[in-house]
Order: C-alpha cells, then sequence, then structure tokens
C-alpha cells in the first residue's frame, strides 16, 4: 500500500479521495491545507472512512510514499519545492506554475538533489503521450483553444476585456503564448502550459481562449503539426459542479497517475 500526502482538497482533491477510498493499494494519510480552512475541510472530510489528518504543513519528519498537489500555483513553491529535496516523488496538477522563469529548473535541481523525481500530470487535458512523443521527431506547429462559458472566466483578467455577464457571442479574450495565457489564468491554463511543456515549450505554443456563453462544457482543442505528421484533438471535459473552472476528468487524471504507482499494471 502506497502512503500519500495531498496538497489542497478543493473540488479536485476531495473528488480524488472519493475516488481513491475504493482502492486497497492506496491511502491519502493526510491532507494539508492554508491554516484558514483547516476547521472546514475536517469537517468535510468526517464522512470518510479513513479521513486523512488535516495539517497546514507537511511535518519535517513526514515520509509519505508520494505527495500530490491539487491546491493551486503558490503550493509548488510552498509545499513541492521543499518535498523534493527531501526525496519525496510528487505529483502536481498546477503545471502552469512552471511558466514562471526559472521554476522549472530549480524543481529539476530539486529533484535532483533529493534523489527523486516530479511528474507533471495531464489534468484536463488527453493527447500528451501522442505530442510528447512526436516532440522527439521535431514539431512544427502546435495551436491549443481553450472554451469555457462565461462563468468559469470570473475573477480572471478575462473580466477586463469583456462583460461575462451579458456576453451574446463567443469571445477570444486572450491571444498569445502559452507561457503568457498561464501566468495570467493561474486556474484556467495549466492545460496551455501542459501541452507547451510536452511540444514547442511556454514561449512558442500558440493559445487562444474564447470565453463562450452558450457552451457548457470546457472544450480543449489542440492542433499539432510535425515530422510525426499531424493530429486534431477536441476534448469536451464536464466541469466540476464543486468548482466550474475545473473539469472532471483533471480528478480521475490525479486518481489515475496514483494508481499507476500502485498497481502491478500500468496504463
Ligand atoms: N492540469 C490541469 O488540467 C488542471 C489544473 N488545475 C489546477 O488545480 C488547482 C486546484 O483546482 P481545484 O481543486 O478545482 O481548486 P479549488 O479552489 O476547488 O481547491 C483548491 C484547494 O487548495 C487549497 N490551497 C490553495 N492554496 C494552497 C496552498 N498554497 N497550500 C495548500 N493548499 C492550498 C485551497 O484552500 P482554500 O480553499 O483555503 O484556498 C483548496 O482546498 C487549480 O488552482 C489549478 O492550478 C485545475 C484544473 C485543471
Ligand atoms: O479543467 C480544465 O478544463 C482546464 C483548466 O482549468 C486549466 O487548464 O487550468
Amino acid at each position: 500500500m502506497l502512503n500519500i500526502t495531498m496538497i489542497g482538497c478543493g473540488a479536485i482533491g476531495i473528488g480524488a479521495l472519493e475516488l481513491l477510498e475504493k482502492d486497497p493499494d492506496l491511502r491519502v494519510d493526510a491532507v494539508v491545507v492554508p491554516a484558514e480552512s483547516q476547521e472546514l475541510i475536517r469537517q468535510r472530510l468526517a464522512s470518510f472512512e479513513h479521513p486523512p489528518t488535516v495539517l497546514t504543513e507537511l511535518p519535517a519528519d513526514a515520509r509519505p510514499d508520494l505527495l500530490v498537489e491539487c491546491a493551486g500555483h503558490r503550493a509548488i513553491e510552498q509545499h513541492v519545492l521543499p518535498a523534493l529535496a527531501r526525496g519525496i516523488p510528487c505529483l502536481v496538477v498546477s503545471v502552469g506554475a512552471l511558466s514562471e522563469y526559472g521554476l522549472a529548473e530549480r524543481l529539476e535541481a530539486a529533484a535532483r538533489e533529493g534523489g527523486t523525481r516530479i511528474e507533471l500530470l495531464p489534468g484536463a487535458i488527453g493527447g500528451i503521450d501522442a505530442l510528447s512523443a512526436a516532440k522527439v521527431g521535431g514539431l512544427e506547429s502546435v495551436l491549443y483553444t481553450g472554451r469555457k462559458p462565461a462563468g468559469a472566466w470570473k475573477g480572471t483578467p478575462a473580466e477586463q476585456a469583456c462583460d461575462l455577464d451579458n456576453l451574446a457571442e463567443a469571445t477570444v479574450i486572450f491571444k498569445g503564448s502559452a507561457r503568457e495565457a498561464a501566468l495570467l489564468y493561474p486556474k484556467n491554463a495549466n492545460v496551455a502550459a501542459t501541452l507547451s511543456l510536452a511540444g514547442l515549450g511556454l514561449d512558442r505554443t500558440e493559445v487562444q481562449l474564447i470565453a463562450d456563453p452558450h457552451s457548457s462544457e470546457n472544450v480543449h482543442q489542440v492542433e499539432a503539426r510535425g515530422a510525426f505528421g499531424g493530429f486534431e484533438l477536441t476534448l469536451r471535459g464536464k466541469p466540476l459542479a464543486a468548482n466550474p473552472k475545473t473539469s472532471a476528468l483533471t480528478v480521475y487524471s490525479v486518481v489515475r497517475a496514483l494508481g499507476n504507482h500502485a498497481h502491478a499494471i500500468s496504463i
């Protein structure tokens, strides 16, 4: 059995915990959350058969088999970097944090220091295996379009670009590089960063973000060309009720990745 510490316990975290309870090979022993929400999370987890301990920091002597981050960009610096340096393997969903200059190199250095690895999870997108394999032969272009319901862009710079409450038609709210997208939209453009890290890089991957008042799904489209040929992918993600910015597939991606560490056959 693998003992896991989870960083963050919101829409993704709770969704993953519910599914992981059914897996005898995995046990989430602890969740790490901000002090302000510690009590609320404790109450939310009370109905679980094996409620994880709710902490605000990973204790200095803690040695979980795996640490999984599902908290947000700031948690990478705060929790993942030190855990890697201590030799704890980390899985992360807030991949957009790596758009900050120098952070990827610091994560790599910390993982080397600790003799361990950091795994960037596909989250809400598919095709990462194909794209990163295509990169080996050489990629020419990768275009990512992220389309979400207007409400999913609330609390983001899109509010300055348009009137989200009265949008009549689908509106492009951002056009630029994956790096800019991930920095400007930390809760909505992790997929842009993931695709770019697998493919052409943060500065050469073209990104378009759309607020669509007629959509009820988070639609991710990828067009890639290179020596391998080409592929077009459209993924229509169902948003989570607990956080409409986040697609349900992200929860399943976390559960799959953890399972792959524990089960005899991984896929
Ligand atoms: N790769 C992908 O495809 C995707 C990645 N994501 C990433 O996952 C993150 C989480 O998504 P989601 O679960 O929907 O978000 P929620 O806001 O529902 O939950 C976030 C949870 O993390 C906690 N948290 C926030 N900051 C920290 C921190 N520094 N240390 C510990 N805990 C923290 C929050 O606590 P509190 O409530 O107190 O703030 C909350 O419990 C997103 O911010 C995004 O970066 C999301 C969707 C797709
Ligand atoms: O969950 C999704 O559909 C994608 C998302 O929020 C992100 O890329 O950050």
